[in-house]
């Protein structure tokens, strides 16, 4: 099978020593390596220093993971972080321009949690920082009742859209379950995105862009954990992903053929 190097991105965690570490979780690797059956190689937060072209140039998919922390507010004119709200601005300023040029090559995407929020952003969209603070609204945050399985299982149902790009891949279902490990969400929707499923209290659970050149699809839940890659439609974004991946890797290297 053609081979395809997808990267995954990095996070900047503190420790208490003050210490930064990249850090990506095993799951989002695994995920990459198992359900699509490509490479993953991690991007570090270093995008003040990282020449992303180059990058790039040598990548065949871009997969933005979930994380603890959250977007800064000034990336959107949200209002400032509560203390102790986690953050991590050295990822923001890697993912939000890798997000742009990923996009303006055709680079197929998928992105995850904190990476769908990311997506929203960086095309120009803004996020509710406390979902369950607002009106109608549950608590899609994790629940520390559970053990770490029991957290990525299912939470509640979304609404798919019929016959959009996830839908396709749920085998034209319009329904689905799903886990939930966020207080943040998009609010505004970003120009170029389309909502492709939602939350029973309506929180925009995954979006599609008709107008990228290549594979886009982002999700706020957490396909990648074991408990639920069993599930037929992780296993079928995973999969397009790693296909839509191979193809871009065979035109890359056909180009570079061709120089
Ligand atoms: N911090 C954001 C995004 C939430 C998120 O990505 N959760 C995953 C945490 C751990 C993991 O990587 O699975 C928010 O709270 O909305």
């Amino acid at each position: 099978m053609q081979s395809a190097l997808i990267g995954v991105s990095g996070c900047a965690i503190e420790d208490e020593g003050n210490r930064f570490y990249v850090k990506v979780g095993d799951k989002y690797v695994n995920a990459i390596a198992n359900a699509a059956q490509a490479t993953p190689m991690i991007v570090p937060p270093l995008g003040d220093v990282l020449d992303l072209d180059m990058l790039l140039d040598r990548l065949d998919g871009l997969f933005l993971t979930g994380s603890p922390s959250n977007v800064e507010p000034h990336h959107y004119e949200g209002p400032s972080f509560r203390e102790g709200v986690k953050r991590d601005p050295r990822r923001d300023s890697t993912t939000l321009p890798l997000i742009k040029k990923a996009i303006e090559r055709g680079m197929p995407l998928f992105a995850v949690c904190r990476g769908h929020q990311e997506l929203n952003v960086a095309l120009g969209g803004t996020l509710h920082q406390h979902v369950q603070e607002l009106p109608g609204k549950r608590d899609h945050r994790v629940n520390n009742d559970l053990d770490y399985s029991g957290q990525y299982d299912v939470a509640h149902s979304i609404s798919i859209r019929a016959d959009g790009p996830l839908a396709d891949l749920a085998g034209g279902a319009t329904e689905a379950d799903v886990n939930s490990l966020h207080s943040q969400a998009i609010d505004r929707l970003a120009p170029d995105l389309v909502v492709e499923a939602e939350s029973p209290d309506g929180i925009i659970e995954a979006v599609s862009m008709p107008s990228a050149k290549g594979f886009l699809l982002s999700v706020q839940w957490h396909p990648e954990h074991p408990v639920a890659l069993t599930w037929p439609l992780s296993k079928a974004m995973f999969g397009a992903f790693g296909d839509a991946a191979r193809a871009y890797a065979a035109k890359r290297v056909s180009r570079g053929a061709a120089a």
